[in-house]
């Protein structure tokens, strides 16, 4: 006999404006079922998700939980049946702590007690090996640790369908390790889990079961343990996207950019401070850093970008000091970044995608003499769009309107369309599809191609392997030696990673 139904999802149609993003979707969860859901970006399973959780009201169809329809009108009304979420922009305030946040999303009673519920929060964290100081600020903590609250959160909650959108992308592989040991954990106690993740190899190994959307509906199921991941990854992009990319080797040409001893010390108390940073960037190659989040990439980032600005240490870009340079400064001598977070930092939400174009694109022409011009900045945003396959309503859509990945997708696609002399580029393919992912890597192997050179900056160890010429690790702030790609181990890598690596190392490799 099958096991009982936690959640069956019948007929689900929901039309955004010019975009019908579920299309007559069905969907049945069996109690203590890992169950993944797969598809391209822009295939509708965050809006499956957000309806399931009352934050969306489908226009048509029904929804089913523990064999009774229900009409779930809010998020309050899905955790009081015992549904969670944990998103994939993450939803916390930052100004709050860990603890208050997670106070937010309980009943009155549960939340008053803060000594209580902090204790708690020890407890669940600790029990499934994701510790979490209930004390510290949002703001203060690294993406990963944000996504360890939201799960935490879910978990205080006692959810019985557990709704996780891309839980592990922020994750390094141990967190990952502990994070699936914990869902087949809360898996065996009964709780359903719907999993929303593009990294195939990671559903073959966690999910039961797997439906796979395409344009709003149900293209295919399977047992992923069953199958391979080429045979999910053409279920979920057909038979004509490319899912593999073809690296060849680099030629390097002269340093473009050169750190020299960088220091800088965070203001934030739990953040990492940039510890004698030094390496340097030639024309034509990439080079990569891995690290487990927090250890000092966001840092590095900001302070190659001019988000901060440096005085202990030394950067050259082509030969110009830029220490004390602004963004848009930088910018002119040939700088593209794409940080970490998408929304706030990458794009603004509210503002459209030719808007957002113009925010870092203006020196492609797009302005003159001070005064916009409109139909370059359309004509641009529209070049974006169609070389990066970005799914959208055209140059006009808010870029808050956009799919995790179609937006991710349209970021990269603007500073790639820039022809940088230098891309920093954090986690280019975080929430990207199978067929994206491999689009992104093409267009950074063309630029690497045509000289520019670029920093990867990524916690996906395969795409480091794949794309780099050479790379290394940061770990606290301090950065490891930068060695030829063929000659690290993964093991190496995971030493450097966990910081075991000497000053006379890095400058061995330096030399
Ligand atoms: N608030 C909104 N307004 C307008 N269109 C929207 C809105 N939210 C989603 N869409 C559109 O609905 C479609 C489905 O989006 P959804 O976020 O559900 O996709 P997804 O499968 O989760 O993609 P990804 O893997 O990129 O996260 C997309 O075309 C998207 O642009």
């Amino acid at each position: 006999m099958s096991a009982a139904l936690r959640l069956k999802l019948e007929d689900i149609v929901k039309d955004y404006p010019g975009c019908r993003a579920n299309d007559g979707v069905d969907l049945a969860v069996e109690a203590g079922q890992i169950h993944a859901l797969l598809g391209e970006n822009g295939a509708g399973k965050s809006t499956l998700m957000k309806v399931i959780y009352g934050l969306v009201q489908p226009d048509q169809g029904r929804i089913i939980w523990n064999g009774h329809a229900v009409k779930v009108d809010s998020p309050a009304r899905a955790r009081e049946l015992g549904i969670g979420m944990v998103f994939q922009h993450f939803s916390l305030f930052e100004t709050l702590t860990v603890a208050e946040n997670i106070a937010l999303g309980l009943p009155a009673n549960q939340a008053r007690d803060r000594r209580r519920l902090a204790q708690r929060i020890r407890e669940v964290s600790e029990y499934y090996g994701m510790a979490l100081d209930p004390r510290r600020f949002v703001s203060t903590l690294s993406m990963g640790e944000r996504q360890r609250v939201e799960i935490v959160r879910c978990l205080i909650q006692e959810s019985t369908l557990l709704i996780l959108d891309e839980p592990t992308s922020v994750l390094t592989p141990q967190e990952v390790a502990s994070l699936f040991a914990t869902l087949r954990q809360l898996a065996k106690g009964g709780c359903s889990i719907l999993f929303i993740s593009h990294k195939l190899e990671e559903v073959r190994s966690l999910c039961d079961t797997a439906t796979v959307l395409r344009q709003g509906r149900v293209s295919g199921e399977c047992r992923p343990a069953e199958v391979s991941t080429l045979d999910i990854a053409r279920l979920m992009v057909g038979d004509d996207t490319p899912v593999s990319t073809r690296v060849d080797a680099a030629e390097p040409g002269e340093a473009l950019l050169e750190v020299n001893a960088l220091c800088w010390k965070s203001a934030d108390p739990f953040g990492a401070s940039l510890a004698d940073v030094s390496f340097s960037l030639r024309q034509g190659e990439i080079v990569g850093i891995a690290g487990v989040a927090g250890n000092g990439q966001d840092e590095l980032l900001k302070a190659l970008s001019g988000e901060v600005k440096t005085s202990d240490g030394e950067i050259r870009l082509a030969g110009h000091a830029i220490g004390g340079l602004s963004p848009a400064q930088r910018r002119r001598l040939g700088m593209a970044v794409v940080p970490e977070e998408r929304l706030g930092r990458g794009a603004v939400p509210e503002l459209s995608l030719a808007a957002n174009a113009l925010l870092t694109a203006s020196s492609q022409g797009l302005v003159q003499k001070g005064l916009i011009r409109f139909a370059r900045v359309k004509a641009f945003a529209r070049e974006v769009i169609n070389d990066f396959g970005v799914r959208c309503n055209g140059e006009e859509s808010p870029a808050g309107s956009l799919s995790g990945g179609n937006l991710q997708k349209y970021i990269i696609g603007r500073e790639a369309l820039q022809s940088p002399r230098l891309l920093v580029a954090s986690h280019p393919t975080w929430g990207v599809d199978v067929g994206s992912a491999v689009a992104i890597h093409e267009a950074l192997v063309r630029l690497r191609n045509s000289g520019t050179a670029v920093l990867l900056i990524s916690e996906d160890l395969d795409e480091l392997y794949q794309l780099c010429g050479r790379l290394g690790a940061l770990c606290n702030g301090r950065l490891s030696p930068l060695a030829p790609t063929s000659g690290v181990s993964i093991e190496q890598l995971g030493r450097w990673m966990a910081g075991d690596f000497s000053r006379d190392e890095v400058a061995d490799a330096a030399a």
